[in-house]
């Protein structure tokens, strides 16, 4: 699982406890897994189709840095299943997690789902392809 995206939890993330909004931390899920995906597949016409059940395991407060680790847990013929941990990031403690949120390319004009021609071994390769293109090796 690779934590590639953080994100600041801000005055306006909160709820009435003062706590990351659990409908926040939703949206934001969905938005990176959607990302993610759209980079897996290289297609950025895909729905939503399904997120599994979500724990709440730890809160994330205001000012926390919560970053987001995906990975690619399997692929079908039109969808992608992507499974999402939210960690804090100083601390590495879990916030939230959904195992499998499920993604379905579509073709643009008749919105009907579309084999993506991806697999896991391709996925696996495209992976280092592109953290290679990063550029993430340690500074001097
Ligand atoms: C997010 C915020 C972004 C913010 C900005 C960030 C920038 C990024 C911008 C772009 C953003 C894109 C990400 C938008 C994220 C949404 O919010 S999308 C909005 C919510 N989702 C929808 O409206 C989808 C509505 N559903 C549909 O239109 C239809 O169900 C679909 C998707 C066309 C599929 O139709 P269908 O008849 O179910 O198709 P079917 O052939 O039976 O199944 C297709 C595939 O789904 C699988 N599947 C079907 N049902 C299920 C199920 N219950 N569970 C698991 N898999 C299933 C099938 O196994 C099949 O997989 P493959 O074997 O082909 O791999």
């Amino acid at each position: 699982m690779r934590f590639l995206s953080r994100r600041l939890v801000m005055p306006n993330d909160l709820n009435y406890a003062n706590s990351l909004f659990g409908g926040r931390a939703l949206e934001w899920i969905d938005e990176e897994a959607a990302i993610y995906a759209i980079c897996q597949l290289e297609t950025t016409c895909l729905v939503t189709k399904h997120i599994s059940e979500i724990s709440f395991q730890s809160p994330a407060m205001q000012g926390d840095i919560v970053e987001f680790g995906l990975k690619t847990k399997s692929v079908g013929r039109s969808s992608i299943t992507v499974t999402c941990v939210v960690r804090n990031k100083a601390t590495k403690k879990t916030i939230c997690s959904a195992d499998s949120i499920v993604f379905v390319a579509l073709d643009p004009d008749t919105r009907k789902p579309k084999p993506h021609g991806k697999d896991l071994e391709s996925l696996a390769k495209q992976t280092v392809d592109e953290i290679r293109s990063l550029n993430m090796e340690k500074p001097d």
